[in-house]
């Protein structure tokens, strides 16, 4: 079997006339942390969009392999069941949070699904049986295990609307972790943090994939981010793959350097005497 626990395979989403992403084929292995990276409107989120099912893609196939060996074609399927039974979990460009809910209800909320199996889709709830309370603890218990490990375990009954943009990121983390994702997709994870912040979520995102073998994709403009914790990069530029490697490797690759700095290949070598690369 194959290590590549994401397969994306030729895919191409056009809008009108306008092609996003055009026949673009990588892997993200088991356990690695894989980047999605290019310039503005390089085709990133469309391609997050497309592997969560919010798009549907024109082209192309996208194979998610879980660790038990099952395979699912994500583009056949509804988003719920992308985050339900593929395991495909998400966080979003722009937070998306319950902004009114508690910080510990936004968490609950994402464990709706076995919470209302236990209920028994309502009667166990109501008359409170044990098997209720039970499965209400070990979501209660789950919920306070990641808020403790995102550092917001003081706020939990503060409403989400009021952390701060750096926390808010990581409640979405937290929320997307208690769906035990086996392939988690960022969206920015980094955008609008301080430096600070941004080497706590490293650490983060580090543990994640470390205790919880959580394989994670993610797409991301900070550098630092993306060369410090990436074991493998994929850089789109107008929609196509331009390179895909190691950081080290994409990061010495004209191509790259090229689409990053807006100028031709052949000028490439001439713009980084200037800027000094
Ligand atoms: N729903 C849509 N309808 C029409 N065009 C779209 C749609 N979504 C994205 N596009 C276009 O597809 C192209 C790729 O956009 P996308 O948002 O995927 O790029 P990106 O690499 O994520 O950009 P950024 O780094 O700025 O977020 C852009 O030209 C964008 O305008």
């Amino acid at each position: 079997m194959s290590d590549a626990i994401l397969s994306v395979e030729h895919l191409t989403m056009r809008f009108g006339g306008l092609v996003a992403v055009n026949d673009l084929s990588f892997e993200a292995r088991r356990g690695d942390i894989t980047a999605v990276i290019g310039p503005n409107g390089a085709g990133k989120t469309t391609v997050f969009n497309c592997i969560t099912g919010f798009y549907k893609p024109t082209q192309g196939r996208i194979v998610m392999r879980q660790k038990a060996g099952d395979e699912f074609f994500l583009e056949r399927l509804p988003d719920f069941r992308i985050a339900r039974t593929a395991k495909v979990a998400r966080t979003f460009q722009n937070i998306r949070l319950f902004s009114g809910m508690t910080v510990l209800e936004n968490l609950l909320v994402a464990q709706h699904n076995p919470l209302m199996a236990a209920s028994g889709w309502s009667i166990s709830g109501i008359l409170g049986l044990p098997s209720y309370w039970r499965a209400e603890k070990q979501a209660i218990q789950k919920a306070a295990y990641w808020l403790d490990k995102c550092g917001l375990i003081d706020r939990a009954d503060d409403p989400a609307g009021d952390l701060a943009y750096g926390p808010q990121r990581a409640l979405e983390i937290a929320r997307a972790m208690c769906t035990e994702p086996e392939l988690l997709c960022l969206d920015e994870p980094a955008a609008g943090l301080n430096p600070r912040e941004s080497l706590v979520l490293n650490e983060l995102l580090r543990f994640i994939r470390r205790e919880h073998g959580t394989s994670l994709l993610l797409i991301e403009h900070d550098m630092s981010v993306v060369m410090e914790i990436s074991d493998h990069v994929v850089v789109l530029d107008y929609g196509t793959k331009i390179s895909d490697g190691t950081p080290g490797q994409v990061r010495e690759d004209p191509k790259v350097i090229a689409a990053y700095l807006g100028v031709d290949d052949s000028e490439v070598e001439k713009v980084e005497a200037e800027v000094g690369l």
